[in-house]
């Protein structure tokens, strides 16, 4: 029985022997087919087993190969000796990974893992509907088939884990556009992105505080709630609708949203999308712990039924009808994305194809939006963003100058407080006067004042014209009425006509 054993040892010896010459001599490709060739005849004398992550699945992009490629790049146990260097458009962080064909071994729990980065050209361009990456990638991870077990129970959601949390600390947070509308790159991407800096956070944005407290207690209500959402059968996603004048800081919510809770932001631009399954595509290629935001959403798509909605309540039910192609934006731009299919995207089944997901709509025009967009579940918050109130101005005077409010004279804080909301002036409008003068700030709360002293009473003025021109619209009123019952009048005249005429008669 030993010299069997003994003779099965060498055998396999030999074969790892030519698995390394392989190694070190033959092209990928060959070696691949031939460790295929290897793999099949030790399969039943080998104690190792083989996993192969390739980097795209079918059509789409295999996340768990961009999560391992992540996790290696920090992998203390680095044994390859060549390894790749990057560093992603405008980040700050560098990261490594192994080159083509490296291996590297890495351990969890005590079990030896090895990973082999494997690299080949793409053979021939095969037909497709989209162009392909030239090559093609994966990682072969080899283990012990005892720890088979431990390995996929643990390891694998263990470097999917890690690799998310590499990601959200070395890494900016990530802007995404989809500029190729619906449309898939070589690697199956819909979304373009770049690292997000917007350093708008919750401390610059200048609004009440109260009301600001109240969001971010709901945003972090959101995040931290898994368990409550599972437990009530909800979709873990919320929806926020941000509506007031342009200036008012609805783009800096946005941001200052996604930097406090460390969401990646997809900037969708609907008007590039073309159908209702396009929408359904970008939706399902979006990643959790993100805010999905449509800015404009009244100027994005043409809510045509809203003539049929006019009168309803926010509680009346959509109909089939309404939520039907009257909708869509084909009929004048050749599009045809519908309400029905924006309101899937936020509500339906699709919109839970994932979790953690904040939905972001803007408008000008709150008015405009159709009741159906607006109802809880789809928006849960209506956010007004209004011109500048005191305490937001007390924040901008902070952050530009600053200045607290013990660093201004009595008179003059009165004076803002009085002045500021008759002014009804925008945050921008604002930061532009303090921003000029920012050198010099005594200059900068004159200016300050002076403006929002002359647009008051430019608002004053108009409010004045408005009220004569309103009483000018009244008298016009009675004067038609006066008009209108006039004829009475005339019908009585020609009879007085007549008496006089009668009695002119007479008298002659
Ligand atoms: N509430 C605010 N707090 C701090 N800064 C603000 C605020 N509102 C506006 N600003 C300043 O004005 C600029 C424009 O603001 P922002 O783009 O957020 O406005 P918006 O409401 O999104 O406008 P629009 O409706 O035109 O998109 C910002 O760069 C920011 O510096
Ligand atoms: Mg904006």
């Amino acid at each position: 029985m030993k010299e069997i054993w003994a003779s099965l040892a060498s055998l396999m010896g030999v074969f790892a022997f030519c698995q390394t010459i392989l190694h070190a001599v033959f092209p990928p490709e060959l070696r691949f087919a031939s460790v295929k060739l290897f793999n099949r005849i030790f399969n039943c004398f080998s104690s190792y087993c083989y996993f192969d992550i390739t980097e795209m699945d079918g059509v789409n992009t295999n996340e768990l190969y961009n999560a391992v490629q992540l996790y290696l790049s920090t992998s203390a146990s680095v044994t390859g000796n060549r390894l790749s260097l990057s560093r992603a458009l405008n980040s700050s962080a560098f990261t490594f990974g192994l080159s083509n064909n490296d291996c590297l071994v890495d351990a969890f729990n005590g079990v030896t893992a090895k990973w082999e980065h494997v690299v080949m050209q793409r053979q021939s361009q095969t037909f497709s509907w989209r162009p392909l990456p030239e090559e093609k990638r994966g990682f072969t991870l080899r283990i012990k088939k005892k720890d088979k077990v431990l390995i996929l129970d643990s390891y694998l959601d263990f470097i999917m884990d890690k690799a998310n949390e590499i990601r959200r600390r070395n890494q900016d947070r990530l802007l995404y556009t989809n500029p190729r509308g619906g449309s898939l790159d070589s690697r199956g991407h819909p979304w373009d992105a770049v690292p997000f800096k917007h350093p708008s956070t919750f401390e610059t944005l200048a609004m009440d505080p109260a009301k600001k407290a109240e969001i971010m207690a709901d945003l972090r209500d959101f995040s931290d709630g898994e368990s409550f959402y599972q437990k009530t059968g909800r979709a873990w996603k919320r929806g926020y609708l941000l509506y007031g004048p342009p200036g008012t800081g609805k783009s800096s919510m946005i941001a200052a949203m996604a930097n406090y809770l460390g969401y990646d932001i997809y900037d969708l631009e609907l008007t590039e999308v073309h159908t209702n399954s396009e929408l359904r595509k970008l939706l399902m290629k979006t990643t959790s712990k993100s805010i999905i935001v449509i800015e404009d959403i009244d100027c994005s798509i043409n809510l045509t039924n809203r003539n049929k909605s006019a009168g309803r309540t926010n509680h009346d039910p959509v109909t089939p009808e309404m939520r039907g192609g009257s909708g869509s934006v084909g009929e004048e731009g050749g599009n045809s994305i519908t309400l029905s299919g924006l309101l899937n995207f936020t509500d339906g089944l699709w919109s839970c194809c994932g979790s953690e997901r904040i939905f972001v709509f803007t408008t000008n025009h709150i008015e405009k939006l159709d009741p159906a967009l607006l109802r809880s579940g789809r928006m849960d918050m209506h956010i007004f963003m209004s011109y500048c109130s005191f305490p937001a101005l007390k924040i901008l005077l902070k952050n530009y100058l600053g200045l607290g409010e013990g660093d201004l004279e009595d008179g003059v804080v009165m004076e803002l407080e009085e002045v500021i909301e008759k002014a009804e002036m925008t945050p921008a409008d604002i930061s532009e006067v303090l921003i000029k003068n920012r050198r010099d700030k005594r200059k900068a709360v004159t200016e300050l004042v002076e403006a929002l002293k002359s647009k008051a009473e430019k608002r004053n003025r108009i409010a004045r014209v408005s009220t004569a021109e309103n009483l000018m619209d009244l008298e016009e009123e009675e004067q038609e009425k006066r008009a209108l019952e006039s004829p009475k009048e005339g019908s009585e005249l020609p009879e007085n006509c007549n008496k006089e005429g009668d009695d002119e008669e007479k008298a002659n």
